[in-house]
């Protein structure tokens, strides 16, 4: 994540793309790498157990891709929703010890389906669990880019879920949706293609009468005031539309174009033919470790700007400065995330801290010769350099 220059990642930040409906269902069609997401209901009966013909299809779609030379990275959710049949409940679990204990059921037999479906076209499968924590902490963050980077390089489709047999429920994504787009940032995709039980996203609800399909969203950003997203009506989903409107937010935010539809539209969807709905880009795609920063990272403390300092910041492009800070909290490593408040306790941006903790009191109102001076040449840099530093 480091090394990328300052000048296209400020470029990436302002240049806007605004990209047609054509324009996005063929960058869809000729993306190198695609991250596809699938959905519990897509590929379980309500018995709890695997549906292998809708399984079946969804592998013959991305084995086509694959065929083509294009890099698909699967993101399945379905290990819970496969695993209470198996286990004799008649519903999806509702406590969390049951939920990890069928999830760890579930996640070997949806594995299993995974390795049958794709050995038939000679196509190897790899495991991925990832828990939240995993997306916040960089080492970790670093390990599963690298991971997905080399199956994808050894001709592999990574198949992730969410580490659910050990995820604590305090801090986890429990859909799959906001998971698939971290994925898509770190594995830099071209395309996100969200796959579930219904056919598009509508203007409220599809059960509410009056509801109606939208087929291209140009900026997500814009619109999602004006459209009724609900939950999940299937009994086996988790997030409904709401986390696959924050999935698809996060992508155009980071310059990746989504389609979402129904499962059995899958291979459409990945040719570029105009099914379900598509979202464009509303950005060019940003550096890899901003978008770590401004979405997967956890600040694990804050730094308190005085007005002169938070204008700065602020204003996009300057260093936040021991000078300008009045007050730091938490207990952060150099390299760990951190908030940037104003004085009134708003956030105005995440960064990556240049400094233990305990080193920063010390700095504080300083300016950098008085730094310099007073504790040497290591404490005369920014609290956080503006290329760790993203605005909200
Ligand atoms: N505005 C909307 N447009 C489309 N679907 C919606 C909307 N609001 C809520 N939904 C619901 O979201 C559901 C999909 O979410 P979910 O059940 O979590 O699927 P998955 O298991 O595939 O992640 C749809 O079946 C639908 O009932
Ligand atoms: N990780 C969980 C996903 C939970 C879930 O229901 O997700 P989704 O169907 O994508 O809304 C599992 O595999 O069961």
């Amino acid at each position: 994540m480091q090394g990328e220059s300052e000048q296209s990642e400020h470029s990436a930040q302002t240049e806007r793309t605004e990209l047609t409906q054509e324009e996005v269902r063929r960058a869809v069609a000729s993306a190198q790498t695609v991250v596809v997401k699938v959905g519990s209901s897509s590929l379980t009966q309500p018995s709890g157990h695997l549906d292998v013909d809708k399984l079946g299809a969804l592998v013959g779609a991305i084995a086509q891709v694959c065929m083509l030379g294009g890099n698909i990275v699967l993101v399945s959710s379905g290990a819970i929703a496969a695993g209470f049949g198996p286990l004799g409940f008649d519903s999806r679990p509702t406590d969390v010890a049951t939920q990890q204990a069928t999830a760890s059921v579930g996640q070997g037999l949806l594995m299993a389906q995974y390795e049958m479906a794709f050995g038939q076209y000679g196509i190897r499968v790899g495991q991925l669990l990832i828990t939240a924590e995993d997306t916040m902490r960089p080492q970790q963050y670093r390990n599963a880019r690298r991971t997905m980077a080399k199956l994808l390089e050894l001709g592999v489709v990574p198949i992730v879920n969410e580490n659910d047999a050990l995820a604590s429920n305090e801090i986890r994504f429990g859909d799959n949706d906001r998971l698939s787009a971290l994925i898509a940032n770190m594995v830099r995709a071209d395309a996100l293609v969200l796959l579930t039980d219904v056919d598009a996203l509508y203007t409220a609800p599809p059960s509410e009468p009056g509801s109606h399909k939208i087929t291209f969203v140009p900026n997500i950003t814009a619109m999602l005031d004006d459209i009724r997203v609900g939950g999940s009506e299937s009994g086996v989903g988790t997030g409904g539309m709401v986390t696959k409107l924050e999935a698809a937010r996060m992508a155009a935010v980071s310059g990746i174009p989504t389609v979402l539809t129904a499962a059995p539209n899958a291979g459409p969807a990945l040719m570029g033919d105009e099914v379900g709905t598509a979202f464009a880009p509303v950005k060019q795609r940003g550096s890899a470790r901003r978008l770590w920063i401004k979405f997967a990272a956890h600040p694990r403390g804050v730094l308190v700007a005085d007005s002169g300092a938070a204008n700065a910041v602020r204003g996009g492009r300057a260093s936040l400065l021991a000078a300008g800070v009045v007050e730091a909290r938490g207990d952060f490593a150099a390299g760990d995330p951190v908030w940037i408040d104003d004085e009134n306790g708003n956030h105005l941006a995440r960064g990556l801290a240049g400094y233990d903790s305990e080193e920063i009191p010390n700095m504080l109102g300083r300016n950098t010769s008085q730094l310099r001076r007073l504790l040497g040449e290591e404490y005369a840099h920014p609290l956080v350099h503006r290329d760790n530093l993203v605005l909200l």
